[in-house]
């Protein structure tokens, strides 16, 4: 304690002389210093005043800005969906078109601008704009004052468009192939403006990149997949080319010969002698297409360098069979890579590039011309000129779904051939096709192909006896089938009824079913020439078929001679008695209008195509003209007639044709006379349009 006095001593020394010092100077800054602080201490209090301020201010801006961002942000969600809306209304707007269009049966035209290739200089295109459905290219000043010229079609992709956007647009499309609508695509444009890009895709394909064929099968595939508790769907392919005029198999790796594209012909292909290979995934399909492209002509020219130098045609048939109804649907869908248009002088070639080129100008040459008679609606239509347009026949002159896809190139300095595709495209555009069928065959289809298919195996028997039909008609076994064995030749060549139903000619028809050529009703059209007495005794043919047929079923013969009765039959035959409205209704072609006639049932579905070619436009039905109209009257006598089929030997028919013979036979108990004279009758028991039974003598 004694030490720390002085130490605390010293402090309070040092305090007081602070505190003295401190005095001093407050004594001499007093009056200005109390002033300055007083005002500091209010500027303070002023600027916090003014910071609480504007605090608050700010927290009521923010407050502010937040509701208006709410607002904007209701707005703007507001008009996004307003803008969806829109483009909904679009969407649906282009669907409603589509089906005015599909009910008009239009050829739907695809726009696709193929993007600047790698290396070539993308300053300037000749596009000036694209929008959903148009495209408008600048132009020459001579194909507009402005300089520019518009086109519509159902849709437009820009190049940055991708195979799949594509593809699924055209989706719903090819999907209709399995519902029986014959379909087909065809890629069209200028050499190098991406035709098989399109259809094929690039030379090295990747899952991304692979075009609408590859896409559509594999489609097929699923669909076949999810629909097989109800339809059992069976799909095959074959792949073809034009080349030179020339019609080569392209699934077939050597020795390909040309081949032929027929008018009718077995089980309706076009092309019959072309490979035609089943296929159930898409491993199939990738193993074909590369086949078929591996084999395809293709050169290099100073516009492509794997430029092709032919029409090439992918097509799928289906055949489809209900489980629930028995309906049998058939339809085929073509996917055609057209080769490009091009200018010689464009694309540098001589030699055989030259002839290629020259024949690829003029089948497409004919293709215009076709279109502008479909356009024009002119009652002949040059289908004939070209083997591509014989090929497309059907397609666009049938009942197919058909969409053109049109490609551009984006230089400028190909622009005048730009404007000239898109200008054919529109022409494409306004054919009217007429609208759409199905390939569907219902139950009373097929019901009567059983009752063909019976009685066929009737008159094989038949043209085993000694007997023949003029010797033979006041007896009630008429035609001796109890004499031989009926029921084993029958049974023999008969294929199960679902097959026969659909008609087709199975590589084990034996030869007795080839000599049958001329005795069938549908060729006792054809004996009518050649033997007049059997014509006579053709108790279907004459009551409903018109001259024009004998000469077409004469021509068809004529232009297939391999051709067994049973692709005959069912054609001729199917002309006469179709299903619904058109019922009975008979073929008559104007003369000059002999090409479409031929060319008609150039179908992936003949059958078919035969019962619509019935109703179809280009069609005229005369129910009472030609041989039929004679007959007519004759139909009242039902009850005197006998016929063939009172045969009492023949063993028994299907269920269906049971039914048909049931008037028949009541005909042989009742006297089948007139005036005296007895009748061979040429009832089948079939009803005509108009209820009756057709009859012939
Ligand atoms: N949409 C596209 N995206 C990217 N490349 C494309 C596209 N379209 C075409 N190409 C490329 O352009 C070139 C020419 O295309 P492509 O061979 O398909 O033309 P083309 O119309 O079939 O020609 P040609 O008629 O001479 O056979 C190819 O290299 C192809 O890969």
């Amino acid at each position: 304690m004694g030490e720390e006095e002085p130490n605390l001593l010293k402090v309070t020394e040092e305090v007081s002389s602070v505190v003295r010092n401190d005095d001093c100077v407050a004594e001499q800054f007093q009056p200005g210093t109390k002033i300055s602080i007083e005002l500091q201490q209010k500027h303070i209090q002023e600027l916090r005043n003014s910071l609480s301020s504007v605090k608050s201010g700010m927290e009521q801006l923010r407050i502010q800005y937040s509701e208006d961002f709410t607002k904007i942000g209701r707005q703007l969600y507001i008009l996004s969906n307003a803008a969806s809306g829109y483009h909904k209304v679009l969407e649906d707007n282009r669907k409603l078109y589509n089906q005015i269009q599909d009910l008009k049966g239009n050829i739907r035209v695809y726009c696709r601008v193929r993007p600047f290739l790698p290396g070539q200089a993308n300053s300037s295109s000749s596009v000036a704009g694209m929008e959903e459905r148009t495209i408008t290219i600048i132009t020459p000043t001579k194909y507009g004052k402005d300089g520019s010229k518009s086109f519509t079609f159902n849709k437009v992709f820009g190049p940055a468009a991708t195979q799949e956007e594509v593809f699924s647009d055209m989706q719903p499309l090819i999907r209709s192939v399995l519902d029986g609508f014959n379909v087909c695509i065809f890629a069209y444009g200028q050499t190098g403006s991406g035709k098989t890009y399109t259809m094929s895709g690039p030379n090295v394909l990747s899952e991304k990149s692979v075009g609408v064929n590859y896409r559509a099968l594999n489609d097929l595939f699923n669909l076949q997949a999810q629909r097989k508790g109800t339809i059992n769907y069976e799909i095959s392919v074959q792949m073809i080319e034009i080349y030179n005029e020339q019609v080569r198999d392209l699934l077939q790796d050597s020795g390909n010969r040309k081949l032929e594209i027929r008018n009718t012909s077995q089980k309706g292909l076009a092309v019959p002698d072309a490979s035609i290979v089943p296929v159930t995934s898409t491993s199939d399909v990738a193993e074909l297409m590369n086949q078929g492209q591996k084999n395809r002509v293709v050169g290099s020219t100073a516009i492509n360098d794997r430029s092709s130098r032919s029409h090439s045609c992918l097509t799928v048939h289906v055949q489809g069979h209900d489980l629930t109804s028995g309906t049998i649907l058939r339809a085929c869908m073509h996917l055609v890579d057209l080769a490009g248009s091009e200018r010689v002088d464009k694309s540098e070639v001589v030699g055989d590039r030259l002839k290629e080129a020259l024949y690829i100008n003029k089948s497409l040459s004919a293709l215009g011309d076709v279109i502008a008679s479909l356009a024009q609606k002119n009652s002949h239509v040059p289908y004939r000129n070209s083997k591509l347009t014989q090929l497309l026949q059907d397609s666009l002159g049938g009942q197919a779904k058909t969409l053109m896809f049109v490609h551009i190139s984006p230089e400028p300095d190909v622009v005048n051939e730009t404007i000239s595709t898109l200008k054919f495209a529109e022409r494409v555009a306004s054919v009217e096709l007429g609208a759409a069928k199905a390939n569907k065959e219902g139950g009373e289809v097929r019901e009567l192909k059983e009752q063909i298919a019976w009685l066929k195996a009737a008159l094989v028997k038949k043209e085993g006896e000694p007997e023949n039909i003029q010797s033979t008609q006041s007896s009630p076994n008429i035609y001796g089938i109890n004499k031989g064995n009926a029921t084993p030749v029958f049974r023999k060549n008969r294929q199960p009824m679902e097959d026969v139903g659909n008609l087709e000619v199975r590589n084990n028809a034996t030869p007795t079913q080839k000599a049958l050529k001329f005795d069938i009703p549908g060729s006792g059209i054809l004996v009518e020439h050649n033997s007049p007495n059997s014509v006579k005794n053709c108790w279907v043919d004459n009551a409903a078929v018109g001259d024009n047929q004998f000469e077409n079923s004469n021509s068809v013969r004529e232009q297939e001679p391999n051709l067994t009765t049973h692709t005959l039959l069912p054609n001729l035959f199917y002309q006469r008695y179709t299903p619904g409205p058109q019922r009975g209704r008979v073929e008559s072609i104007p003369s000059q209008e002999s090409d479409e006639f031929n060319g008609v049932t150039n179908s992936c579905s003949s059958d078919q195509d035969m019962v619509m070619s019935s109703s179809g436009r280009k069609v005229v039905g005369i129910t009472n003209g030609g041989v039929s109209n004679k007959k007519k009257p004759r139909a009242k006598n039902d009850n005197n007639m006998t016929t063939r089929s009172t045969n009492p030997t023949c063993k028994s028919p299907p269920q269906s044709q049971k039914r048909l013979q049931t008037p028949v036979r009541s005909s042989v108990q009742k006297t089948p006379t007139k005036n005296g004279k007895q009748l061979l009758s040429g009832t089948d028991g079939r009803r005509t349009p108009s209820g009756k039974t057709n009859t012939v003598k």
